[in-house]
């Protein structure tokens, strides 16, 4: 053992009482968190990864979220989010208003929202009287049909954009290519930090969160159609000790 100069060695000695609390069950908190309402959300515009801010109503619902989980002293020690801002400023303003703002947070594509390819920018309503309401909820909730590419060159296409340099960005994404790219990222970054015992906040958005959902809650193909997350209303999963997931539920019912 290295000896710093005018420190004395001290070996560790069992401790009866930290010997209790490492045997202790671990009991893992998962919380999940869609970003508050976008300014894309009240213009009703398709957005996928184009970033938008939060609207006033947004950054409160973000801002309640955080009072919540300070309220129910679910307090998270890690987070998770994407690399959009929408995401980012929901997750640190939930932070600020719980006393959290200092634990580490990673970043990462992956938990970006789908890919809306070409109807990135569009009305969502006129988009509906265009093509039909069939057709629109097709591309907007069908688990594997993707919507039209993205062309290149279009004003949201985001290859020159900084924060995805060495990225392949997608030009379009169904849900089931979403899950492709998020559950990867779940199983080698996020679950075994779970696994050892912290309660992590996911900061991320309604389709990249429901790809999580889907796969967390055990939902079908079929079913998951069917799925709406919220915004700013934060939804936990408690894991047992074999890494488990329970039933989910909003916090705010607990
Ligand atoms: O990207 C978007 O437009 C929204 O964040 C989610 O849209 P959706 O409700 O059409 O999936």
């Amino acid at each position: 053992m290295r000896r710093q100069k005018g420190f004395p060695i001290v070996r560790a000695k069992a401790n009866p009482a930290r010997f209790s609390v490492t045997t202790k069950a671990i009991m893992p908190k998962l919380i999940l968190l869609r970003h508050g309402q976008s300014q894309w959300n009240l213009e009703n515009r398709f957005t996928g990864w184009w970033d938008v801010g939060l609207t006033d109503q947004g950054v409160a619902e973000a801002k309640a979220a955080g009072v919540l989980l300070k309220d129910r002293g679910v307090l998270p020690t890690v987070a998770f989010t994407s690399l959009q801002t929408r995401a980012i400023k929901t997750l640190n303003l939930a932070l600020e208003e719980a006393g959290r703002l200092w634990i580490p947070v990673t970043k990462d594509w992956r938990l970006n929202e789908r890919h809306y390819g070409g109807l990135t920018g569009l009305d969502k309503q006129e988009t509906r009287e265009r093509h039909g309401d069939e057709q629109v909820h097709i591309w907007r909730r069908s688990f594997d049909v993707p919507p039209p590419e993205m062309e290149p060159g279009s004003p949201f296409d985001l290859a020159a954009d900084p924060r995805y340099a060495g990225i392949d960005i997608p030009r379009t994404e169904s849900l089931k290519l979403t899950i492709e790219r998020v559950l990867p990222y779940w199983k080698a970054a996020i679950l075994p930090v779970l696994a050892s015992g912290e309660t992590v906040i996911i900061s991320a958005h309604g389709n990249s969160l429901r790809a999580l959902v889907k796969h967390l809650s055990g939902i079908s193909d079929e079913d998951i159609t069917g799925l709406e997350i919220p915004t700013g209303q934060p939804i936990i999963y408690d894991f047992d000790d074999k890494m488990v997931p329970g039933a989910r539920y909003y916090l705010k019912d607990a």
